[in-house]
């Protein structure tokens, strides 16, 4: 049984995340994912659903497994708990690959990290971003 483990925060869901998620299925057995709590999202605006809501949309997904909020001062918490074969970074998520592993093999979690791949819109029919589905809310109907 190989684990693996996605995160994120997963706000407004849209085909981007269902691709982020099945890529990291693709990759072993069992998928676990790592909901982001809102006072850990400071990259970018906080989410507009609420944390447990957030959670249970993601756990609905055909390629989840199961879905926890993340902890909330300790990263690693999730992590050791769940014990995972292989993290699955999104294409886009800020964190580096070997700073994450380099940290993971400090910490004794024997742990590979590896990149998801980019589920590319078109832009005209698809909208495959939480913040511009938001921007797109206040064009039409603010
Ligand atoms: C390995 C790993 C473990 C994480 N664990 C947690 C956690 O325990 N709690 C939490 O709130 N966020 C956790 N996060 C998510 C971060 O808080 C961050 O907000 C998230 O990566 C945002 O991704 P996004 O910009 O793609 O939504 C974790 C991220 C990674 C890469
Ligand atoms: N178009 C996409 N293709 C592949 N993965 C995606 C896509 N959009 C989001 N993801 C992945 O889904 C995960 C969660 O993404 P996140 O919750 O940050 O959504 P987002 O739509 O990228 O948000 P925002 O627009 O606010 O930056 C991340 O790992 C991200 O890389």
């Amino acid at each position: 049984m190989r684990r693996v483990v996605a995160q994120g925060t997963f706000d407004l869901l849209h085909p981007g995340h269902l691709h982020y998620l099945e890529d990291a299925k693709s990759r072993g057995d069992c998928l676990d994912v790592i909901v982001a709590r809102s006072e850990n999202v400071t990259h970018k605006p906080a989410p507009v659903v609420p944390d447990r809501q957030r959670r249970e949309m993601v756990a609905a997904l055909d390629p989840v497994d199961g879905a926890r909020l993340g902890h909330v001062t300790d990263f690693l918490v999730p992590i050791r708990e769940i014990d995972p074969d292989v993290i699955v970074l999104g294409h886009d998520q800020h964190h580096d690959e070997e700073t994450l592993a380099g940290l993971l093999a400090e910490e004794g979690i024997d742990c590979e990290v590896v990149r998801a791949s980019a589920r590319d819109a078109d832009p005209d029919a698809e909208l495959l971003s939480t913040g511009r589905i938001i921007d797109r809310v206040c064009e039409h109907r603010c």
